[in-house]
């Protein structure tokens, strides 16, 4: 199938998603990032006068800033500014009295969390669900936050290789700048993904088709596969209860 045509069917999928939850619209985090770049833009083709993106900054990079602004213009998107600086750096404090060391990382997945709670709170107010950005990649190996990132309704890229997401991209006008960026989760300064995953998406990409046998390649990627897979599924259910 080609890509533009499932694009389409990504569109009315969401589009009767959205029906079945009796839901009025969708409502995404845009980062100025290509994945959410592209999933707003499916929102809109979906729900032209429902549907809402929302930058929140947490001291984000004035890189992620300009390129949020950029998306918004090129693409003609309803977008909503929640700072979140204020509000991380409070809830840090706070946690900070209970004298358990905080680790970065722990800090760093609270941002992705705090974005969540607030989707979720603009989204239910105006009846939207909430949409995921994970491509195929980052869902296959778990590279995104538990009840963060990965909290959401729908996950509509998750069959989708990064490279074709960048083709994606390009059919629905998103600007250049944006589908040349490093893919940054944005947590910490200078963070880009494939440094922290150890690979690049083009080699992660060919390993999800078939097309890299590397053994070690294959090995972590089955390593990372593994243990996120309880991300990848609700909460963990312990056996039934049997009553007398
Ligand atoms: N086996 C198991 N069964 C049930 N639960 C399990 C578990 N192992 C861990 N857990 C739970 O999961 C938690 C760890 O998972 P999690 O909180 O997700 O944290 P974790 O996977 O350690 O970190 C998130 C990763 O995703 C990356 N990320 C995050 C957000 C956005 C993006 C992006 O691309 O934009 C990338 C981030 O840079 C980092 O590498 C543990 O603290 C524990 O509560
Ligand atoms: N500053 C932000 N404002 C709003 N949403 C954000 C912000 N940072 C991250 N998000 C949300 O978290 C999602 C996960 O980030 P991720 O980095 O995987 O996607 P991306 O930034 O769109 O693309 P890329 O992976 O190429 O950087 C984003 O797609 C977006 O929905
Ligand atoms: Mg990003």
């Amino acid at each position: 199938m080609k890509l533009a045509k499932y694009l389409d069917d990504l569109v009315e999928w969401i589009q009767q998603s959205v029906k079945a939850a009796h839901a009025d619209g969708v409502i995404v985090g845009l980062s100025g990032g290509i994945d959410s770049a592209v999933v707003a833009n499916l929102a809109k083709k979906a729900f032209p006068n429902n549907y809402l993106t929302v930058w929140m900054p947490i001291a984000s990079s004035q890189e992620d800033w300009t390129c949020q602004e950029a998306i918004v213009q090129a693409n003609d998107l309803n977008c909503v500014t929640v700072d979140l600086l204020e509000t991380f750096k409070q809830i840090e404090k706070t946690m900070t009295k209970t004298n358990v060391e905080l680790a970065p990382l722990a800090l760093a997945n609270t941002k992705a969390r705090l974005r969540m709670s607030t989707l979720y709170a603009l989204g239910q107010s105006k009846k939207y669900l909430v949409l995921g950005t994970d491509n195929w990649d980052e869902w296959h190996i778990g590279y995104f936050t538990k009840y963060g990132d990965g909290g959401v309704d729908l996950v509509p890229l998750i069959h989708l290789l990064k490279r074709e997401v960048r083709q994606a991209a390009k059919l629905l006008n998103v600007p250049e700048v944006i589908i040349d960026r490093a893919p940054t989760a944005g947590l910490w300064t200078n963070q880009t993904d494939e440094d922290e995953i150890g690979l690049s998406y083009d080699v992660i990409d060919d390993y999800l088709i078939g097309k890299n046998k590397d053994v070690n390649v294959e090995q972590r990627l089955q390593h990372l596969h593994a243990i996120s897979e309880h991300k990848r599924n609700l909460a963990a259910k312990p056996k039934e209860f049997l009553r007398d």
